[in-house]
């Protein structure tokens, strides 16, 4: 997994890959690591994909909750507070790193959360397994007052480094942009990995395979030929 946010100038930008894995195996090839939190607050997430899921849905139920009971609009900070607190009450069994990012009444914020429970607060960050090569496009190319769209270009291209240089993250890049207007929620916004159209039919014509005999039986006679356990 390899996700980032970056702070512009007016909101803030997060992105993700979107490869799911098992061990070696890809899971999903295009599944969704950007979490819902609140209208304007956003999560992207990495590690166990049940416990980003699970712990963002908790988190912006509980956030509800809390803008409701003091009449105000949910804060970044208020939101990061909660997923510190939920994940080091559980020790970094619940595998979940996140990147929270949003705009409230006290401005524009980006934070990360570890599973552990420690957190930073920073104008750009990465996270995942393809955080090193995210982080190198971030160290080379970011700069004080970005716009939004040079936002949405640098967080693309350190989806693209993890895409293209570590094996836990892949296929496409997945972009939401969050000011204090609106919410813009990319799927798909770059797909550098889909599969060019064959270059002939591998359909095999009928008859290929011979069919060397052929015998009808009746359905009690099952048995003689397959065994059947009977549960
Ligand atoms: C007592 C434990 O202390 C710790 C201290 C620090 C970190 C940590 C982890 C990360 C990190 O993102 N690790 C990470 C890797 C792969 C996936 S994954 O989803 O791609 N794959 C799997 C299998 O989870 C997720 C998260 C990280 C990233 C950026 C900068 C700093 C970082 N630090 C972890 C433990």
């Amino acid at each position: 997994t390899t996700i980032v946010g970056c702070i512009f100038d007016g909101g803030v930008v997060i992105a993700a890959d979107t490869r799911a894995t098992s061990g070696p195996i890809v899971a999903d090839k295009n599944c969704e690591k950007l979490h819902y939190i609140a209208p304007q607050i956003w999560c992207a997430g990495a590690g166990t994909a049940a416990d980003t899921e699970f712990t963002t849905a908790l988190i912006s139920s509980q956030l509800e909750l809390h803008a409701m009971s003091t009449g105000r609009k949910p804060r970044v900070v208020t939101c990061m507070t909660m997923l510190k607190q939920h994940l080091f009450r559980y020790q970094g069994h619940i595998g979940a790193y996140l990147v929270v990012a949003g705009v409230d009444p006290t401005g524009t914020h980006l934070f990360t959360v570890h599973a552990h429970g420690s957190t930073d607060k920073l104008p750009y960050v990465t996270m995942g397994s393809g955080s090193l090569a995210a982080m190198s496009v971030f160290e080379s190319k970011w700069k004080a007052e970005l716009t939004q769209e040079e936002a949405v270009e640098l967080a693309s291209q350190a989806i693209l480094a993890g895409i293209w240089n570590d094996l836990g993250s892949g296929s496409n890049v997945d972009v939401a942009v969050i000011t204090p207007e609106k919410t813009t929620l990319k799927r798909n916004l770059i797909k550098p990995n889909e599969k060019a159209p064959k270059l002939q039919s591998y359909k095999f014509a009928r008859g290929t395979t011979a069919v060397l005999n052929e015998k009808i039986i009746k359905k009690s006679e099952i048995g003689r030929y397959v065994s059947v356990q009977e549960v």
